[in-house]
């Protein structure tokens, strides 16, 4: 992997160039990389969709995307007129095989400019089932040859269940080697989930605690407030437990639960990740009754606003029985893991936006301060938040001053924002630096995401069997259905919530 960026002639084709993930996202990222200074010296980007568009009016939306979307605020007109003239737009319908000649003039055409051979990269930023139709488009246009400087982003959705995701990466399989297949799961390139591994594994203290001696239980609770709003379409056939526990959650768990890595390389890495999911209980049909609970929001209020429940978002199914919030526990069954439950949750419509991971360790062996002694007492927590703060919290006993000795629970708190002054990447500025580097390490593997889609696929099919639901159960603004509750607190424990200063 070369890591100097300057050096590497680098050609985005991005497929989906019109739609709401380049505007949102993409474009903002690439614009921000450019900003500071993490794009090549030689570096196109070129948008595609059907929409019929001139090179110009392309710069223009994405201008206008930049403005509304990008962390760095409106883009100021030097930095523009600096980034503006590396961006294109070639209209095209994936379907048609022809049109993919003219990607391979406008690639020759910036190569001859540039006099050097370019690294292209395809991101597939359109729906998953336009994926296999670019890829063999892409082949037959002769644009997969080089091995060594082509390179394919697959946006999520991968797969629809563990046999359709099979079916992709075989497809892949055919056209592009692994090392060229950048499979994108956006969580692992956020900031503090990358922050993760430095900190389990950059540390001395917190490896000989990280086990099944010391600790009880974790919890990984990815909350939304946001509704499904306009995504119905793709939503009703997805749910939460496809939307987000499959992916992202998984990955969270995997990155908590993984054996050190010899080193940090991304063959190694995700091999540690893998052999986490490969260890990970399987369900089976009584498993899933206990281990499984889900949801779905009615209406409610928001900040004194009526929301609709699911069923009545625009183009909702209106007896949809989709899952918009999951709640599972795992387990992983090695030496370092055994017995200790790995509850996972995820939902829309809920009180809070707020991604934590909580380690809960267990009790002293014996306590020498007698109950009344204590103001609070806790076991000792670690808290990872994610987002929308970003810090790592120690929650410890400690004495409250005063000439009486009672003990109270405490914060030890790094938190990004009163440590560094930069502002954080967003995930998809790491994301894209890293393809165009040639950098696996955050992203999917094709085992990873088979495995993952094994371990929730008998879940999928019990929630399928037992298809009519009493939904909606939870309403808006609540922290999900009763049947989530009860199922930490039939092991005696409850969802961890931090108080944060900040809603979404
Ligand atoms: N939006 C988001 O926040 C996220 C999206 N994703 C994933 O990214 C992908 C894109 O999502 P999103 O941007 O929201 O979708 P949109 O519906 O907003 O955009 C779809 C894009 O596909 C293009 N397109 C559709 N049909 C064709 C065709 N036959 N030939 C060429 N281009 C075509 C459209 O261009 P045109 O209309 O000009 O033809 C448009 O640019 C999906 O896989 C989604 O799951 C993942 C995470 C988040
Ligand atoms: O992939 C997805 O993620 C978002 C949540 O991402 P975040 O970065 O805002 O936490 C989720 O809303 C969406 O349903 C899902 O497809």
């Amino acid at each position: 992997m070369n890591t100097n960026i300057k050096s590497q002639p680098t050609i985005f084709v991005i497929f989906g160039g019109t739609g709401d993930l380049n505007a949102r996202k993409l474009a903002p990222a690439l614009y921000n990389l450019y900003l500071e200074g993490w794009l090549p010296e030689q570096f196109a980007l070129i948008g595609t969709g059907r929409t019929k568009l001139s090179d110009d009016d392309f710069r223009e939306r994405m201008l206008k995307d930049i403005n509304e979307f990008s962390r760095s605020g409106e883009a100021k007109e030097d930095k523009w007129q600096g980034f503006v003239p590396n961006v294109y737009y070639q209209a095209a319908d994936v379907q048609n095989a022809d049109t993919y000649q003219e990607f391979a003039n406008r690639i020759k055409q910036l190569e001859e400019e540039w006099k050097t051979e370019a690294n292209v990269i395809y991101y597939l930023a359109v729906a998953p089932n336009f994926f296999p139709v670019i890829a063999e488009n892409l082949s037959k246009a002769g644009l997969t040859t080089d091995v060594e400087r082509t390179r394919i982003v697959i946006e999520k959705p991968f797969g629809h269940d563990l046999e359709s995701a099979k079916e992709l990466n075989k497809l892949l399989g055919c056209i592009f080697q692994e090392k060229q297949i950048y499979r994108i799961d956006h969580y692992l390139g956020k900031e503090t989930v990358q922050n993760i591994m430095a900190f389990r594994f950059a540390n001395a203290i917190m490896e000989p605690l990280w086990n099944r001696n010391n600790i009880e239980h974790v919890q990984i609770s990815v909350t939304e407030q946001l509704g499904v709003g306009e995504r119905t379409g793709y939503y009703d056939g997805s749910g939460a437990l496809r939307d987000m526990i499959q992916n992202h959650l998984l990955q969270l768990l995997c990155i908590v639960a993984m054996e050190p890595p010899v080193n940090f390389t991304a063959e190694e890495v995700r091999d540690r990740k893998v052999d986490v999911l490969r260890a990970m209980r399987r369900f089976t049909p009584d498993s899933v009754r206990d281990s499984a609970v889900r949801g779905q929001y009615g209406p409610g209020w928001i900040e004194g606003e009526k929301v609709p429940g699911y069923r009545e978002e625009p183009g909702a199914n209106p007896e949809s029985n989709t899952e918009t919030f999951a709640a599972v526990k795992f387990f992983v069954d090695n030496w370092r893991w055994q017995g200790v439950p790995f509850y996972l949750r995820t939902g829309k419509r809920l009180h809070r936006s707020a991604s934590i991971i909580t380690i809960q360790f267990k009790d002293v062996p014996h306590s020498i301060f007698p109950p009344e002694m204590a103001d609070t007492m806790r076991k000792n927590r670690l808290v990872i938040s994610i987002q929308p703060e970003m810090s790592i919290r120690l929650q410890v006993q400690a004495k409250r001053p005063g000439v009486d000795m009672v003990l109270n629970t405490v914060d030890m708190v790094f938190d990004y924002k009163g440590t560094y002054v930069a502002q954080a990447p967003e995930a998809y500025e790491t994301l894209l630096l890293d393809v165009m580097l040639g950098d696996q390490t955050l992203f999917m593997r094709a085992d990873q995401v088979e495995e993952a889609w094994d371990l929730v696929m008998p879940i999928l099919n019990a929630w399928q069997n037992r298809a009519s639901q009493n939904f909606p159960n939870y309403s808006a603004d609540s922290w999900g259905p009763e049947v989530a509750e009860a199922l930490v607190a039939k092991d005696g424990f409850h969802w961890f919530t931090i108080p944060l200063s900040s809603k979404k």
